[in-house]
């Protein structure tokens, strides 16, 4: 992880995107849609670690349906700020076949990481898997994957706060930042 020096250095030098406030309307106003959709179903929630650990946290209060819950755990960026290949730490359990899945996640950025968890679900036999992230980049690329629901809109530019990390640190932010340009 980047030393305490440069943490503070980076999120001085950062832009604010979301402000607090405006995560916390997302994630009520993606409750209530999720909650609609869901109600009658008794889906399994499947969070993706490790960066989905606080919308995980924040969202999972504000569903008003039963529901199970698991988390799967895969990275591709590790401590870097570019995707390579996905690297699998925990898979999902035999249990999720014939289960109706939601994936939650904190960003949908390329899509590869949602686009895999996904097709290993559907080859474990889960009847279906929607996605719900927090935010989703507009990267002006095609993506493999879309989600059924997308809380906030990012800029292309490397964000962290709300459980994305720069380099390890920074998931504890309660708002959303991105880098200063050309810092990647
Ligand atoms: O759409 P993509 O381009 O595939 O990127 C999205 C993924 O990147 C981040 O995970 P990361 O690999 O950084 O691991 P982390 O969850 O531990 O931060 C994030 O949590 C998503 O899972
Ligand atoms: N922290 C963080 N993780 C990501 N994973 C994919 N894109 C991003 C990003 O912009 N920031």
């Amino acid at each position: 992880m980047i030393n305490n020096a440069e943490a503070w250095r980076i999120l001085d030098d950062a832009d604010l995107i979301y402000s607090e406030a405006e995560v916390q309307a997302a994630i009520t106003t993606l409750a209530a849609a999720i909650s609609a959709r869901f109600k009658d179903t008794t889906p399994l929630l499947l969070s993706v670690m490790g960066g989905a650990v606080v919308f995980t946290g924040q969202i999972l209060p504000r569903l008003y349906f039963p529901l199970d819950f698991d988390y799967v755990h895969a990275t591709r960026y590790g401590k870097t700020t570019r995707g390579g290949e996905l690297e699998w730490i925990v898979g999902p359990r035999e249990s999720v076949a014939g289960r109706s899945v939601l994936l939650l996640d904190d960003i949908l950025d390329e899509g590869h990481t949602l686009a895999a968890i996904r097709s290993r679900l559907l080859a474990m036999g889960a009847a279906e898997v929607a996605c719900a992230v927090l935010t989703e980049k507009h990267t002006g690329q095609s993506k493999p994957i879309r989600a059924d629901f997308v809380g906030l809109v990012l800029p292309n530019r490397y964000v962290f706060g709300c459980g994305m990390d720069v380099e390890g640190a920074w998931r504890n932010l309660p708002a959303i930042y991105a880098m200063k340009d050309g810092q990647t």
